[in-house]
Protein backbone atom coordinates (compact mmCIF):
# COMPACT_ATOMS: atom_id res chain seq x y z
CA UNK A 1 0.00 0.00 0.00
CA UNK A 2 1.20 2.91 -0.53
CA UNK A 3 3.12 5.24 2.08
CA UNK A 4 0.42 7.80 3.05
CA UNK A 5 2.32 11.64 3.82
CA UNK A 6 -1.05 13.91 4.08
CA UNK A 7 -4.26 12.77 5.07
CA UNK A 8 -7.22 14.85 5.35
CA UNK A 9 -9.80 13.43 6.62
CA UNK A 10 -13.42 15.05 6.62
CA UNK A 11 -12.69 18.71 6.69
CA UNK A 12 -15.43 21.59 7.22
CA UNK A 13 -14.63 25.12 7.19
CA UNK A 14 -17.07 28.02 7.39
CA UNK A 15 -16.36 31.84 7.61
CA UNK A 16 -19.64 33.50 8.71
CA UNK A 17 -22.39 31.72 6.56
CA UNK A 18 -19.89 31.25 4.14
CA UNK A 19 -19.14 27.52 3.65
CA UNK A 20 -16.18 27.36 1.89
CA UNK A 21 -14.95 23.26 2.51
CA UNK A 22 -18.34 20.42 2.58
CA UNK A 23 -16.91 17.86 3.65
CA UNK A 24 -13.06 17.25 2.13
CA UNK A 25 -11.13 14.16 2.16
CA UNK A 26 -8.10 13.09 -0.05
CA UNK A 27 -4.28 11.94 0.29
CA UNK A 28 -1.00 12.85 -0.79
CA UNK A 29 1.30 9.99 -0.87
CA UNK A 30 4.48 9.14 -0.83
CA UNK A 31 7.25 10.29 -3.74
CA UNK A 32 3.72 12.10 -5.82
CA UNK A 33 3.04 15.33 -7.15
CA UNK A 34 -0.49 16.33 -6.20
CA UNK A 35 -2.05 19.15 -7.94
CA UNK A 36 -5.02 20.44 -6.30
CA UNK A 37 -7.11 22.85 -8.90
CA UNK A 38 -10.23 25.22 -8.24
CA UNK A 39 -11.94 28.12 -9.47
CA UNK A 40 -10.73 31.00 -7.39
CA UNK A 41 -12.00 31.44 -3.81
CA UNK A 42 -12.86 27.76 -4.01
CA UNK A 43 -10.98 27.01 -0.44
CA UNK A 44 -7.96 25.62 -2.12
CA UNK A 45 -5.48 27.75 -0.23
CA UNK A 46 -7.79 27.37 3.45
CA UNK A 47 -7.20 23.53 2.76
CA UNK A 48 -3.58 24.28 2.55
CA UNK A 49 -4.00 26.06 5.95
CA UNK A 50 -5.95 23.63 7.47
CA UNK A 51 -3.57 20.80 6.87
CA UNK A 52 -0.74 22.73 8.47
CA UNK A 53 -3.02 23.78 11.26
CA UNK A 54 -2.49 27.47 10.78
CA UNK A 55 -5.94 27.84 10.71
CA UNK A 56 -8.58 25.56 12.90
CA UNK A 57 -11.05 23.66 11.16
CA UNK A 58 -15.04 23.34 11.91
CA UNK A 59 -14.27 19.62 12.12
CA UNK A 60 -12.24 16.97 10.11
CA UNK A 61 -8.54 16.85 11.13
CA UNK A 62 -5.39 16.43 9.03
CA UNK A 63 -2.23 14.37 9.72
CA UNK A 64 1.66 15.42 8.04
CA UNK A 65 3.85 12.49 8.32
CA UNK A 66 1.42 10.12 10.69
CA UNK A 67 1.37 13.57 13.14
CA UNK A 68 -1.83 14.85 13.89
CA UNK A 69 -1.46 18.34 13.20
CA UNK A 70 -1.07 21.29 14.04
CA UNK A 71 3.08 20.32 14.98
CA UNK A 72 5.87 22.59 14.65
CA UNK A 73 8.45 19.95 14.78
CA UNK A 74 7.13 18.49 11.48
CA UNK A 75 6.68 22.32 9.95
CA UNK A 76 10.87 21.67 10.38
CA UNK A 77 10.83 19.06 8.08
CA UNK A 78 8.77 20.06 5.14
CA UNK A 79 8.87 23.10 2.65
CA UNK A 80 5.78 25.49 2.81
CA UNK A 81 5.61 28.17 0.20
CA UNK A 82 2.23 30.85 0.78
CA UNK A 83 0.41 32.54 -1.62
CA UNK A 84 1.72 35.59 0.03
CA UNK A 85 5.55 35.96 -0.11
CA UNK A 86 6.98 36.33 3.69
CA UNK A 87 10.35 37.64 3.38
CA UNK A 88 12.38 40.48 5.03
CA UNK A 89 12.05 43.28 2.41
CA UNK A 90 15.25 45.48 4.35
CA UNK A 91 16.99 41.77 4.01
CA UNK A 92 18.90 40.63 0.74
CA UNK A 93 17.76 37.23 -0.86
CA UNK A 94 21.06 35.90 0.88
CA UNK A 95 20.27 36.98 4.09
CA UNK A 96 17.03 35.84 3.97
CA UNK A 97 17.68 32.27 2.89
CA UNK A 98 19.83 32.51 6.05
CA UNK A 99 17.61 33.06 8.34
CA UNK A 100 15.46 30.24 6.90
CA UNK A 101 17.95 27.85 6.55
CA UNK A 102 19.10 28.40 10.34
CA UNK A 103 15.10 28.66 11.17
CA UNK A 104 15.32 24.51 9.12
CA UNK A 105 18.23 23.81 11.50
CA UNK A 106 20.64 23.13 8.25
CA UNK A 107 24.29 22.10 9.28
CA UNK A 108 25.99 25.99 9.17
CA UNK A 109 28.71 24.18 6.99
CA UNK A 110 25.80 23.20 4.36
CA UNK A 111 24.23 26.84 4.33
CA UNK A 112 26.34 28.40 2.06
CA UNK A 113 26.43 25.73 -1.10
CA UNK A 114 22.65 24.96 -0.10
CA UNK A 115 21.85 28.91 -0.92
CA UNK A 116 23.58 28.35 -4.18
CA UNK A 117 21.84 25.47 -5.22
CA UNK A 118 18.35 26.77 -4.52
CA UNK A 119 19.27 30.17 -6.43
CA UNK A 120 20.37 28.25 -9.46
CA UNK A 121 17.04 26.41 -9.30
CA UNK A 122 15.24 29.84 -9.67
CA UNK A 123 17.73 31.21 -11.21
CA UNK A 124 18.57 33.74 -8.78
CA UNK A 125 21.89 33.57 -8.68
CA UNK A 126 22.82 37.03 -10.26
CA UNK A 127 20.64 38.67 -7.51
CA UNK A 128 21.45 37.11 -4.16
CA UNK A 129 23.22 40.39 -2.92
CA UNK A 130 20.37 42.73 -3.59
CA UNK A 131 18.00 43.86 -0.85
CA UNK A 132 14.23 42.21 -1.56
CA UNK A 133 12.34 45.19 -1.02
CA UNK A 134 13.56 46.22 -4.99
CA UNK A 135 12.26 42.60 -6.68
CA UNK A 136 9.82 42.20 -8.80
CA UNK A 137 6.73 39.84 -7.99
CA UNK A 138 7.90 37.14 -9.69
CA UNK A 139 11.69 37.42 -8.21
CA UNK A 140 9.94 37.55 -4.70
CA UNK A 141 8.12 34.15 -5.75
CA UNK A 142 11.23 32.54 -7.14
CA UNK A 143 12.31 33.37 -3.73
CA UNK A 144 9.88 32.05 -1.94
CA UNK A 145 10.16 28.96 -3.52
CA UNK A 146 13.61 28.71 -3.03
CA UNK A 147 13.17 29.01 0.71
CA UNK A 148 10.73 26.45 0.56
CA UNK A 149 13.25 24.19 -1.09
CA UNK A 150 16.23 24.41 1.27
CA UNK A 151 17.43 21.45 2.94
CA UNK A 152 15.63 19.19 0.44
CA UNK A 153 12.56 18.61 2.55
CA UNK A 154 10.88 15.42 2.63
CA UNK A 155 7.30 17.36 1.75
CA UNK A 156 6.84 20.12 0.14
CA UNK A 157 3.49 22.33 -0.45
CA UNK A 158 3.49 24.70 -2.37
CA UNK A 159 0.34 27.46 -3.37
CA UNK A 160 0.69 28.97 -6.86
CA UNK A 161 4.33 28.74 -6.93
CA UNK A 162 4.54 29.90 -10.52
CA UNK A 163 2.46 33.28 -10.71
CA UNK A 164 5.02 35.35 -12.18
CA UNK A 165 7.64 33.24 -13.39
CA UNK A 166 8.06 33.13 -17.37
CA UNK A 167 7.18 30.38 -19.07
CA UNK A 168 11.13 29.33 -19.33
CA UNK A 169 11.60 29.49 -15.95
CA UNK A 170 8.59 27.91 -15.11
CA UNK A 171 9.82 24.81 -17.45
CA UNK A 172 12.79 24.26 -15.07
CA UNK A 173 11.09 24.63 -11.82
CA UNK A 174 8.61 21.96 -13.14
CA UNK A 175 11.75 19.53 -13.79
CA UNK A 176 12.82 20.43 -10.65
CA UNK A 177 10.04 19.52 -9.04
CA UNK A 178 9.76 16.10 -11.11
CA UNK A 179 13.55 15.64 -10.24
CA UNK A 180 12.57 15.85 -6.20
CA UNK A 181 9.50 13.62 -6.36
CA UNK A 182 11.97 11.17 -8.27
CA UNK A 183 14.08 11.42 -5.55
CA UNK A 184 11.07 10.36 -2.54
CA UNK A 185 10.04 13.87 -2.30
CA UNK A 186 6.15 14.13 -1.76
CA UNK A 187 4.55 17.88 -3.25
CA UNK A 188 1.28 19.36 -2.86
CA UNK A 189 0.82 22.29 -5.40
CA UNK A 190 -1.93 24.78 -6.31
CA UNK A 191 -2.16 26.26 -9.31
CA UNK A 192 -4.11 28.13 -12.27
CA UNK A 193 -2.07 26.61 -14.79
CA UNK A 194 -3.44 23.69 -16.17
CA UNK A 195 -1.08 23.22 -18.35
CA UNK A 196 1.17 22.75 -14.50
CA UNK A 197 -1.59 20.45 -13.66
CA UNK A 198 -1.06 17.82 -16.58
CA UNK A 199 2.48 17.14 -14.81
CA UNK A 200 0.80 16.37 -11.74
CA UNK A 201 0.72 12.54 -10.77
CA UNK A 202 -2.60 13.49 -9.12
CA UNK A 203 -4.78 15.89 -9.80
CA UNK A 204 -7.80 16.75 -7.51
CA UNK A 205 -10.28 18.93 -8.39
CA UNK A 206 -12.08 21.48 -5.88
CA UNK A 207 -15.34 22.97 -6.81
CA UNK A 208 -18.28 24.38 -4.29
CA UNK A 209 -16.69 23.28 -1.16
CA UNK A 210 -16.24 19.26 -2.88
CA UNK A 211 -13.60 17.53 -4.42
CA UNK A 212 -15.96 15.90 -7.20
CA UNK A 213 -12.61 14.36 -9.14
CA UNK A 214 -9.10 13.12 -7.99
CA UNK A 215 -7.26 10.72 -10.21
CA UNK A 216 -4.49 10.69 -12.76
CA UNK A 217 -4.58 13.26 -15.68
CA UNK A 218 -4.75 10.59 -18.10
CA UNK A 219 -7.61 9.12 -16.29
CA UNK A 220 -9.58 12.16 -15.69
CA UNK A 221 -9.19 13.23 -19.30
CA UNK A 222 -10.47 10.02 -20.36
CA UNK A 223 -13.39 10.30 -17.75
CA UNK A 224 -14.66 13.19 -19.33
CA UNK A 225 -13.99 12.42 -22.55
CA UNK A 226 -11.55 15.43 -23.26
CA UNK A 227 -8.16 16.17 -24.13
CA UNK A 228 -6.88 18.37 -21.78
CA UNK A 229 -7.03 18.98 -18.35
CA UNK A 230 -8.38 22.53 -18.85
CA UNK A 231 -11.22 20.82 -20.39
CA UNK A 232 -12.04 18.68 -17.80
CA UNK A 233 -11.80 22.16 -15.30
CA UNK A 234 -14.56 23.45 -18.00
CA UNK A 235 -16.64 20.68 -17.88
CA UNK A 236 -16.34 20.10 -14.18
CA UNK A 237 -17.11 23.47 -13.78
CA UNK A 238 -19.98 23.40 -16.34
CA UNK A 239 -21.90 19.94 -14.85
CA UNK A 240 -21.98 22.24 -11.32
N1 LIG B 1 -9.88 34.47 7.16
C1 LIG B 1 -10.92 34.51 6.34
N2 LIG B 1 -12.05 35.16 6.72
C2 LIG B 1 -13.15 35.18 5.91
N3 LIG B 1 -13.21 34.60 4.70
C3 LIG B 1 -12.11 33.94 4.29
C4 LIG B 1 -10.92 33.87 5.08
N4 LIG B 1 -10.01 33.13 4.39
C5 LIG B 1 -10.61 32.77 3.22
N5 LIG B 1 -11.86 33.26 3.16
C6 LIG B 1 -12.81 33.04 2.05
O1 LIG B 1 -12.83 31.66 1.76
C7 LIG B 1 -12.95 31.44 0.37
C8 LIG B 1 -11.82 30.53 -0.09
O2 LIG B 1 -10.58 31.23 -0.02
P1 LIG B 1 -9.21 30.57 -0.46
O3 LIG B 1 -8.16 31.61 -0.33
O4 LIG B 1 -9.03 29.29 0.26
O5 LIG B 1 -9.50 30.27 -2.01
P2 LIG B 1 -8.52 29.78 -3.17
O6 LIG B 1 -9.18 28.62 -3.83
O7 LIG B 1 -7.16 29.56 -2.62
O8 LIG B 1 -8.55 31.04 -4.14
P3 LIG B 1 -7.46 31.60 -5.19
O9 LIG B 1 -7.33 30.56 -6.26
O10 LIG B 1 -8.09 32.86 -5.69
O11 LIG B 1 -6.20 31.80 -4.42
C9 LIG B 1 -12.95 32.81 -0.28
O12 LIG B 1 -14.28 33.19 -0.56
C10 LIG B 1 -12.35 33.70 0.78
O13 LIG B 1 -12.84 35.02 0.67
Amino acid sequence: MAKKIITINNLKKQYGNQVVLNDVSFEVNYGQIVGLIGPSGAGKSTIIKLTLGMEKADSGHSEVFGVHMPNRKILNRMGYMAQSDALYGSLSARENLTFFAKMREINKKAIEPEIDRVAQVVDLTEHLDKKVENFSGGMKRRLSLAIALLGNPQLLILDEPTVGIDPALRKQIWEELGKLRDKGCSILVTTHVMDEAELTDRVALLINGNIIADDTPTNLKQQYGVDSIENVFMKAEGDM
